[in-house]
């Protein structure tokens, strides 16, 4: 569970004021629950992504992760709750070129203290596997990034996100490098993964397609968020007569 209060985020302007790229936004995600937000470049996606993933403190509101405020947190603090409690997944991969796929996620577990103290050598190895097997690579545990396709090496990135049982899994972008069948193949993951291990789940994507995957999505613009039932625009159109759409040649 996480929850998000009033949030508002400020960068310098330049001159001498300030641009608000994230306006008094609520945001609460469930256990589980997959959330989807779209708009335009520059509407402050990734602003609200930083702060939910706790890399950026907001000007204002407040930040829960679970039972956690991490707007108290000093940057230790929340370094180890992001280590503890977030997993992240960005546009690329960023995998170890000399690491192969298991110690990708092996070195995962070692960086985590945990909730439930550092889990045994054992056990990290065997939850790595059991992540691996989920999305697919069980085959692949000895391969080296260099050996992997784009797809396969998101997928490690996906599992290595994982590896700490977060409670918030933030991905931004994760299909805009593979094309649109490894892409969907991905989404489909991110949306099993999410049930399997009751992970609230907030994902950036330009893609129609990709939000139209989520189980909430929302519409970003100047800063601001608003539920949209249409995964491809802000317009909520169920208040309109049906589009008809025709299908061409
Ligand atoms: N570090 C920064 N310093 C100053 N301004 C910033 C900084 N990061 C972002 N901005 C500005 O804040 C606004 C929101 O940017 P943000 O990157 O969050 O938008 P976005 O919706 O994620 O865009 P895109 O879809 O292109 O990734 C933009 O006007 C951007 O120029």
């Amino acid at each position: 569970m996480i929850d998000l209060s009033h949030i508002t985020l400020t960068y310098p302007d330049g001159g001498e004021g300030r641009l608000v790229a994230v306006d008094d936004v609520d945001l609460s995600i469930a256990g589980g629950e997959t959330v989807g937000i779209s708009g335009p470049s520059g509407s402050g996606k990734s602003s609200l992504l930083a702060v939910a993933s706790t890399l950026v403190l907001p000007d204002r509101g407040s930040v829960r992760i679970g039972d956690v405020e991490a707007t108290t947190l000093d940057l230790r603090g929340r370094a180890r709750l992001r280590r503890e409690r977030i997993g992240i997944v960005f546009q690329q991969a960023n995998l170890l070129p000399s690491l192969t796929t298991l110690e990708q996620l092996l070195v995962m577990g070692e960086l985590t203290v945990g909730r439930r103290r550092r889990r045994s050598r054992i056990d990290t190895r065997i939850r790595a596997v059991e992540l691996l097997e989920a999305v697919g690579l069980d085959g692949h545990l000895d391969s080296l990034p260099a050996e992997l396709s784009g797809g396969q090496r998101q997928r490690v990135n996906v599992a290595r996100a994982l590896m700490n049982e977060p409670a918030l899994l933030v991905v931004d972008e994760p299909t805009s490098a593979l094309d649109r069948q490894r892409g969907a193949q991905l989404v489909e993951l991110v949306v099993e993964l999410t049930r399997q291990y009751r992970t609230a789940t907030m994902l950036v994507t330009h893609d129609p397609g990709v939000m139209a995957r989520m189980d909430t999505t929302y519409w970003m613009v100047d800063g601001r968020l608003a539920p949209t039932r249409d995964p491809s625009g802000p317009n909520d159109r169920d208040d309109h007569a049906p589009i008809e759409r025709t299908r061409t040649g």
